[in-house]
């Protein structure tokens, strides 16, 4: 399809997907999920996962009263415009400014630069109606920072852009995905105004007198709509990785090269210990990266009922979770999808794999909300706040709990004396609490090293971006381990996930040796033994591999994948869809007469002569 037609097409899927979530007898999570599910990703899924929260978390009563039935019944079709051309990751420094005319009661909304366009937001480009737009709030000349306002966009009755509004769509994105359905957009405001009341006024507030009253709860709430949404883009990491391993378990199991004996049949792939060595860990992973989403969705949660009572203990905690985990998460996703890819051969570089495609629509979750670097200094810069409390009397609580453990965590030495040993979780455990909290307190020293810390810290940022990696997997480990302890219905299934946490666990400990050598949170011996067990386990994954896939229980037709098929039926398959091509409409090419012929018999002339 053309992009027009693409984004048509969308817009068709989308609107089915509303009738159906209206006339079907559907759950909230069942509606939830369709939006989500059928509109991936859409202008639909902006409204619903961005739109509508944004209101729901920033509005006043009023404001919710007033625009969440529109929203609710998509009256209105919202986006969430905070990016612009000049700055992404740095909200504070947004150049799109919101004036308050006292003489109007209203603010004045305009981009003085070219830079403070708004450049990105998904649905803003055609779609829209409306859009929470970040903005630079101004009165009586002072500068109070971003704030967020809602802004109608668009004649309601011939979706024309409002005078003082200029939009657009900002091209072709990455590959020929699904994104490029999506109308990512630009908007310039030419001293555009809207009524005071509509700046989201729960967090701060702007008095018809003009009066800023500032926000007498923690600025960064304003942050809240990202911080929901990474909490479910780890979800969403362990589908993505799910979808991309099916595929390349399942077509591992089917392709066989080399190892015939006297013209035996081959060997299937999926026997190769360097295929098991990549995929097996990728296959853990996504079982880890659901079980960790889990518990980010019930910390996420909890953190919310207490900012309800106003308690805002937990909340830097969920801001680091949720930032690490989103950060670790999609940026082992996407090298995750790219390597299930290679799994399959020549065949994974077709687009009736399934594996390009979801590649072209996973990636740019490495970016949005949040570029994972700059993500994971947040964590850096939690972590290293915590540190500097060790010994303040304040136990550190929650993720960073084993901080508390300091004085035996930086001395203790690794008992892991066989094999074996490395199938004990409390073993595991330390061995990544030591490693983390070495890191971590080795950035702290190397810190204090520096008169200012700022520079420091800007010195150190590699440093800091790892360390805060350490923590986040530590996270992914320990929740794996939480959940093998709990209950586990059917039989043998607790077994097989404790031999994919334990792929998950020791195949980061070879990954990252560097980080647990130089820490002295193991020997090389013990990394060996470590090998030596991840080799055993991959062994005992081996016979249920392409069960634990089968378990993911999703549809040929959502995996979109010739390799994936839960038949193994690849290659008649595959012959099927190359002749759907249109280039096999005809056996001979467009183009023959105009360019091969003349070759060919330009050729023959001159053998001729
Ligand atoms: C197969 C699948 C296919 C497709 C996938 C389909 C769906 C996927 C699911 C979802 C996709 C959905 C949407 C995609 C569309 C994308 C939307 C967007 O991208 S929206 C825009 C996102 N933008 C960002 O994330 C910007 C990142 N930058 C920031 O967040 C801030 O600028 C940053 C935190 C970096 C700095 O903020 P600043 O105000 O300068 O704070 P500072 O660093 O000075 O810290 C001060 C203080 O505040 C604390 N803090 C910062 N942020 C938060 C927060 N969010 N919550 C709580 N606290 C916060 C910070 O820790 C510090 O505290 P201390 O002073 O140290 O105590
Ligand atoms: C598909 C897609 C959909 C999007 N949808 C939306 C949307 O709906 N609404 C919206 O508002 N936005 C949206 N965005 C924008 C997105 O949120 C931003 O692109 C993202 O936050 C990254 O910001 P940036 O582009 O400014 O990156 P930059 O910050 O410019 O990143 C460039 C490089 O600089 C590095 N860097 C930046 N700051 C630092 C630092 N302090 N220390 C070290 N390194 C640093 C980064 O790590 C990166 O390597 C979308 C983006 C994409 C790709």
């Amino acid at each position: 399809m053309t992009r027009k037609e693409l984004f048509k097409n969308t817009l068709r899927k989308s609107v089915h997907a509303w009738k159906l979530i209206n006339e079907l007898p559907l759950s909230d999570d069942e509606s939830l999920m369709l939006r989500h599910f059928m509109d991936q990703p859409g202008f639909l899924d902006l409204h619903w996962r961005m739109f509508v929260p944004a209101i729901k978390g920033q509005g006043t009563e009023e404001q919710k009263q007033k625009w969440l039935p529109l929203a609710n019944k998509m009256q209105i079709i919202g986006c969430y415009a905070q990016t612009e051309l000049g700055h992404g990751s740095n909200v504070q420094g947004l150049e799109t400014t919101a004036t308050f005319d006292p003489q109007t009661d209203q603010f004045i909304l305009h981009s003085p630069t070219q830079t403070s366009s708004k450049w990105w937001p998904g649905g803003l480009g055609k779609v829209s109606t409306h859009a929470v737009i970040y903005a630079r709030l101004i009165t009586d000349g002072k500068d109070h920072g971003v704030h967020g306002f809602i802004v109608q966009l668009r004649n309601m009755d011939d979706h024309s852009p409002l005078p003082g509004i200029t939009i657009g769509d900002i091209g072709v994105k990455f590959g020929n995905g699904a994104y490029n359905s999506m109308d990512n957009g630009f908007l310039m405001f030419d001293k555009f105004c809207i009524p005071r009341d509509q700046m989201l006024m729960r967090l701060s507030k702007v008095t018809r007198e003009g009066k800023y009253v500032p926000s007498d709860v923690p600025r960064q709430l304003m942050y809240g709509t990202m911080v929901s949404v990474r909490q479910t883009i780890v979800s969403n990491a362990s589908i993505a990785m799910a979808r991309a391993v099916c595929i390349a378990t399942r077509y591992s199991a089917v392709r066989r090269q080399f190892g015939s004996q006297n013209g035996g049949i081959e060997t299937q792939v999926i026997d190769y210990k360097t295929q098991q060595n990549r995929l097996f860990p990728l296959l853990a992973s996504a079982y880890a990266f659901r079980f960790v989403g889990e518990w980010l969705k019930w910390l996420y949660t909890d953190v919310t009922q207490r900012l309800e009572a106003s308690d805002f203990a937990t909340l830097p905690e969920a801001h680091a979770c949720t930032a690490g985990l989103k950060s670790m998460t999609t940026s082992a996703t996407s090298d995750g999808i790219e390597e299930c890819r290679k799994l399959c051969g020549g065949h994974g570089y077709l687009w009736c794999s399934g594996l390009p495609e979801l590649f072209a629509v996973y990636v740019p979750a490495c970016t949005y909300e949040g570029d994972n670097v700059v993500l994971q200094l947040q964590v850096a810069r939690f972590l290293m706040k915590t540190v500097s409390q060790l010994g303040s009397g304040k136990a550190p609580a929650g993720t960073t709990a084993y901080m508390g453990r300091a004085k035996h965590l930086l001395q203790c030495r690794s008992s892991i004396r066989k094999a074996e040993d490395w199938l004990n979780p409390a073993m595991v455990l330390e061995t990544f609490e030591a490693r983390a909290l070495r890191m971590a307190v080795s950035c702290a020293n190397n810190l204090s090293k520096f008169e200012n810390q700022e520079q420091g810290f800007s010195e150190l940022l590699a440093d800091l971006v790892e360390a805060a990696i350490a923590h986040c997997q530590l996270i992914v480990v320990s929740k794996f381990i939480v959940k093998l302890e709990g209950e586990i219905k059917g039989k043998g299934v607790k077994n097989q996930l404790k031999n994919l946490c334990y792929i998950y666990a020791l195949h980061l400990i070879h990954k990252h040796l560097g980080d647990f050598l130089s820490t002295n949170s193991i020997t090389s011996e013990q990394a060996s033994l470590a090998n030596h067990q991840l080799r055993s386990l991959y062994t005992q994954v081996r016979p249920n591999a392409v069960a634990l896939v089968d378990a993911f229980d999703y549809t040929d037709h959502y995996l979109g994948s010739v390799l994936g098929r839960y038949d193994g039926n690849v290659y008649p398959k595959l012959f099927e869809e190359a002749l759907k091509d249109p280039l096999n409409d005809t056996v001979v090419p467009d183009g023959y007469h105009e360019y091969i012929r003349p070759l060919i018999k330009q050729h023959l002339r001159s053998a001729r002569l």
